[in-house]
């Protein structure tokens, strides 16, 4: 069984949550901004992926993934938005960024004077198998530019958020932790989860 019911109304977990993803920056980015304040380990695994909307392609990643893990787990989805294309490439910029690069990316957007675009990410956390997931989103608003910054992480060159000068890429990374759509998301799961009181079985209370 993957979750029974505690004192306190809070639900005790019979694993730690296993943040599955194959990607290790957005590893390492979910450790940045978690720090210790929802213990999870991880598991590098590329789940297929639905197409559609992005909040129903994170939601079977997360029922994927539970049947795996066979317990608790978190997985997340993220789009890059562009707004003179009414959303796209959106939850297709993995296999975009790979065929085209940043500067087909900016290509596309060359016949629009609007380059307004937006960071979209799509948290979801089911409890184990056959429980219903929830999904938690962030977003943030920017403007694709020509690529600046070191090219560590996707399209982080080519994305400069409302209100910086800096893309992504050039920001220190604590600065980018602070504000991504990564950030927003995972406030929204670190909410639910100190409401929802949830304990872990360690060793010591089995
Ligand atoms: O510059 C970036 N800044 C970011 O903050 C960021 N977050 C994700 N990405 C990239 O956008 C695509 C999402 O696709 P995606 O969500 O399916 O990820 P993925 O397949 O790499 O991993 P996962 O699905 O196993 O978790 C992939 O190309 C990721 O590398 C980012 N690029
Ligand atoms: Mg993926």
């Amino acid at each position: 069984m993957a979750a029974a019911t505690v004192g306190g109304g809070g639900l005790l977990l019979s694993r730690p949550v296993t943040f599955v993803t194959g990607n290790a920056k957005k590893l390492e980015e979910v450790r940045a901004i978690l720090g210790n304040s929802i213990p999870f380990q991880s598991l590098k695994l590329d789940l297929p992926e639905l197409q559609g909307e992005p909040e129903d392609i994170s939601k079977e990643k997360a029922r994927l993934a539970a049947v795996q893990v066979n317990g608790p787990v978190l997985v997340e989805d993220t789009c890059l938005c562009f707004n003179a294309l009414k959303g796209l490439p959106g939850p297709y910029i993995k296999w975009f960024l790979e065929k085209i690069g940043h500067q087909g990316l900016n290509n596309l957007l060359m016949a629009y004077e609007d380059k307004s675009a937006y960071a979209l990410c799509a948290f979801s956390f089911a409890l184990g198998p056959n429980t219903e997931p929830i999904t938690f989103l962030g977003k943030t608003p920017g403007k694709i530019v020509p690529p600046r910054g070191p090219p560590d992480f996707g399209w982080d060159p080519i994305f400069q958020p409302n209100g910086y000068e800096q893309t992504y890429a050039e920001m220190p990374k604590e600065e980018k932790n602070k504000i991504s759509h990564r950030y927003k998301a995972l406030a929204l799961v670190k909410s639910h989860f100190a409401e929802a009181e949830y304990a872990f079985q360690t060793d010591a209370s089995i």
